[in-house]
């Protein structure tokens, strides 16, 4: 199996998600199909957008995510014998009965579902999904669509801030599951971080299920269960080239001796259940030694027991892989065991021991990492459990889902607070680039409108306030719109969770610095044509009645 790819079929979209299906709604959307079908308006011609209103996390950028389960909603939308049979009792008994086989008969099958590309970056405003047809069939998608989108955008965007406060060269884990809200979030968190830039999962279904790398080290209980070196029973281990068989025991009791004038420990102050577990861990795991070294002290004996494991290891053959930090102060101790590797390298000529991994954990949060880069720190993978999958600092992204057109005519909704005012009609999105190919503005028009040129001067407006308006000349424009699903089929290829999470990085790539950096970042303007402009502000006119002074 390829990393990031699933084991069922990419063209086959069959549902993940058992939980996923129509019933997976709000109680309304029952009762306004109910409404519009008596008043006979259930196939009216409708538009609705998806979208959100303001960036998570106090940024300026979002990772949309979520596309992929909308479309095996989209297939296997439908309401079974059972679903309209526990409809007829939650329904009030005065239901007119046609109503349940109007219901029995419904599909995705007339809805045309367009969307930006799934791992792509996005901005307040810009519609995410829009989703075309008839009216009933299309209100009734909205709670699962916003469902399936919300928490996966917000939770790979929360995970791509993770990658670039880390650096590009850190290795991330994701350590959420037993942390996450239920089941599902933990699944989601899981697919959505990798999508959003980790590394690896401790997830092992979402190993399987999405083909995303398994990583792990081991817990403070494995530490603690071993007493003393009584606790070892199988004590030898065969070389790697399989030449010899040692009494591996033996081995590190040998480089306990040796190891105290190199890095400076007293051996009477060392744990000997932790020595325990590390070689019983070296045993188990001889080509990939990763030990836990914070259970007792770090440096008079984690850090100690894990040089002598090491040391015996090399004798032996195996490189030994790292150490992971749970507790304390991260930076000071990291830079510690840095140190001590460093003379492990120099004393013994063994280059490696310089650059084994140093894991970092313990409630870690973006903040935090953006500290430990101030301070300065030695760590070279960091696994992130609570902050990253419950999404601690913003545990909401908040996309709505706006009708903007019914029988082709535009609708607005109208609020006292004028970013909650709805960009009517049917819309065409464009990403303008400059000539250093990083993104400029995006675009909404009509959909009737001509799209931008490339090298074509275009007015961009803010769609509300007047002043704010730029000419741009675009070196590049991209239509971020595709259509996915059309006539009862998804008509696109689906790309692969690697290839999503290399989207999300090459789009990422295009955004200017000043957008994504942690602290007061530069808004992307996102802007309507003078078209389109003119448009809202007549309709908005038009829908606002004249209020009477007297
Ligand atoms: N150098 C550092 N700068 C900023 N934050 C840090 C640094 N080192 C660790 N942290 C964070 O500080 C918090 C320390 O956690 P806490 O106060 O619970 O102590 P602890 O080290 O876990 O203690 P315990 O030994 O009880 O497990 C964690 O959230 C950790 O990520
Ligand atoms: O801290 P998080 O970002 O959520 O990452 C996952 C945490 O889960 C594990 O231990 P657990 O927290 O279960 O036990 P501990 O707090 O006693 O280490 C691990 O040691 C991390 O600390
Ligand atoms: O493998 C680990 O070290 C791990 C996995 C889940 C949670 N905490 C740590
Ligand atoms: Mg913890």
């Amino acid at each position: 199996m390829k990393e990031g790819e699933p084991l069922h079929l990419k063209t086959s979209v069959t549902g993940s998600n058992g939980v996923v299906q129509a019933l997976l709604t709000d109680l309304y959307q029952i009762t306004m199909a109910y409404a519009y079908w008596k008043s006979e308006k259930m196939n009216d011609a409708s538009v609705f957008d998806l979208y959100f209103r303001k960036n998570p996390f106090s940024g300026e950028f979002t990772i949309f995510a979520g596309l992929e389960e909308c479309l095996k909603l989209m297939q296997s939308f439908h309401f079974s014998d059972s679903d309209v049979e526990y409809l007829k009792t939650a329904m009030p008994q005065t239901t007119d009965p046609a109503f349940f086989i109007y219901l029995k008969n419904i599909s995705a099958r007339d809805v045309t579902l367009t969307a930006v590309p799934e791992g792509e970056v996005v901005f307040p405003k810009i519609p995410l999904l829009t989703v075309s047809g008839p009216l009933a069939v299309v209100q009734l998608l909205e709670t699962p669509l916003l469902n399936l989108v919300n928490y996966a955008s917000l939770v790979a965007t929360n995970a791509a801030r993770f990658r670039i406060a880390a650096g590009p060269n850190t290795v991330l884990l994701e350590f959420g599951l037993r942390r996450a809200q239920g089941p599902d979030g933990g699944l989601s968190a899981s697919r959505y971080c990798y999508l959003g830039g980790f590394d690896g999962t401790s997830n092992v279904l979402a190993g399987k299920m999405f083909g995303i790398p398994v990583r792990g080290t081991h817990a403070h209980a494995f530490i603690t269960s071993f007493i003393n070196l009584q606790d070892v029973k199988f004590r030898t281990l065969v070389s790697a080239d399989g030449s010899r068989e040692e009494d591996f025991v033996s081995l590190c009791l040998k480089y306990q001796q040796q190891l105290p004038s190199v890095i400076d420990f007293l051996p009477d102050q060392v744990m000997e259940g932790e020595l325990a577990a590390f070689i019983s861990f070296a045993l188990a795991f001889p080509d990939g030694f990763l030990a836990l070294i914070d259970t007792y002290d770090v440096i008079r004996s984690g850090l100690p027991n894990f040089c002598t494991v090491a040391m015996a290891l090399n004798e032996l053959g195996y490189q030994a892989q790292g150490i992971r930090l749970d507790s304390g102060d991260l930076s000071y101790l990291s830079k510690v065991v840095k140190g001590k590797f460093i003379t492990m390298a120099a004393k013994f000529d063994l280059p490696w021991f310089e650059n084994l991994t140093i894991v970092a954990s313990n409630d870690i949060n973006e903040d935090t990492i953006h500290s430990l880069n101030q301070q300065g720190h030695t760590i070279n993978c960091y696994g992130i459990g609570t902050h990253l999958v419950t999404c601690q600092k913003q545990p909401a992204l908040g996309c709505v889902f706006k009708l903007v057109e019914i029988n082709t005519k535009a609708r607005i909704k109208l609020s006292e607070d004028v970013e909650k005012v709805t960009i009517p009609g049917r819309k065409k999105v464009y990403r303008l680039y400059g000539a250093d190919g990083t993104a400029l503005v995006d675009l909404l028009q009509d959909a009737s409108e001509p799209a931008p040129q490339v090298g074509q001067r275009v007015l961009c407006r803010h769609p509300i306030q007047e002043s704010k308006r730029a000419y741009v000349i675009p070196a590049a424009v991209k239509s971020l719109h595709i259509t996915w699903w059309k006539q009862g089929k998804v008509i696109e290829h689906l790309p692969t969770l690697t290839e999503l999470r290399e989207r999300t990085k090459k789009s990422l790539s295009t955004l200017r610095p000043d957008h994504k950096r942690a602290l007061n970042p530069t808004p992307y303007k996102v802007s309507v044509s003078s078209d389109l402009y003119t448009y809202i502000h007549e309709l908005w006119l038009e829908s606002a009645p004249i209020g009477e002074l007297s």
